[in-house]
């Protein structure tokens, strides 16, 4: 049995991965934190705590769980540098610990990044869409800068050339934002979920890569994964690709 506490329990994400582990026969739910709750008293007794609230002050709560040795698989986007290496300096003194940062749990999402990299090696042109609810607190979502990130790196081992662009925007963030040279553009609708396209293009051709989240309950298989996981993967993760 693992024991599991959720912080942020009582959020979109928080309350759908608490029914999840509830559900599970090998995980126990331990605790559900939410913002006015005492962190160390909640993770009294857990293994691992999954971290789904928003980007305020996450990287407090990451560095508090590992020096209380508890694993953290974390869903919260919106990072910054330097909470990325508040974290790093507490792995330093618990490298026994694993901390996961996936910005995305839904494994047709981290199959859209690993087919957008390949292809994004092919074609000249490339951009990324993503389309969210509009409560959604950052933008950039943290699986557009992943996504953004992976064509870069792709792209640059291939030896392929910046996307082709001669356009002067009349207007700031026309042309949306620029992740590692690569355009993302973000869409806030209600109705929507989590979606994202990445659109390709050459002479003459479009290829759309294209993942839709209708529903949270997408990102659990992934989150219980992780959380069957991590204890065997100590240290610094970023993306659920490696788990996979
Ligand atoms: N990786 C993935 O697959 C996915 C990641 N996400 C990300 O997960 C995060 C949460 O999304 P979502 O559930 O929609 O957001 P919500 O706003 O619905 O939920 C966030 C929750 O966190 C709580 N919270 C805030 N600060 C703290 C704190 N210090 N301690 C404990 N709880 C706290 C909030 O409580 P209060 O309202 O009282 O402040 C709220 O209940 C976002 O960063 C989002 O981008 C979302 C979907 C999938
Ligand atoms: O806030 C959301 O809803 C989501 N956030 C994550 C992100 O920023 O990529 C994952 C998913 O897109 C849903």
């Amino acid at each position: 049995m693992i024991s599991v506490a959720v912080i942020g329990a009582a959020g979109r994400m928080g309350k759908t991965t608490c029914d999840a582990v509830e559900a599970a026969a090998d995980l126990t739910l331990s605790a559900r934190i939410g913002s006015g709750d005492d962190l160390l008293a909640g993770l009294k007794g857990a293994q691992v705590a999954v971290v789904m609230t928003g980007p305020e002050g996450v990287d407090d709560i990451v560095a508090t769980c590992v020096e209380q040795g508890v694993h953290a698989v974390v869903g919260t986007t919106g990072w910054t540098e330097a909470g990325l290496a508040k974290v790093q300096a507490a792995l330093a003194s618990k490298p026994e610990v694993g901390v996961l940062l996936a910005p995305n749990f839904a494994l047709g999402a981290v199959l859209l990044m690993r087919f957008a990299a390949e292809a994004a090696k092919h074609f000249e042109s490339v951009e990324v869409v993503e389309l969210h609810h509009p409560n959604k607190a950052d933008a950039p979502s943290g699986t557009a800068r992943h996504t953004a990130q992976q064509i870069a790196a792709a792209r640059r081992e291939a030896g392929v050339a910046p996307s082709p662009d001669a356009t002067t925007a009349a207007l700031d963030g026309a042309r949306g934002a620029d992740v590692d040279g690569v355009r993302v553009h973000s869409v806030r609708l209600r109705g929507l979920v989590a979606h994202e396209e990445v659109l390709l293009g050459g002479p003459g051709e479009q290829l759309t890569i294209r993942h839709d989240s209708f529903d949270r309950i997408s990102f659990m298989p992934g989150v219980l994964l992780a959380v069957r996981q991590i204890a065997g993967r100590p240290g610094l993760v970023q993306g659920l690709e490696h788990y996979l």
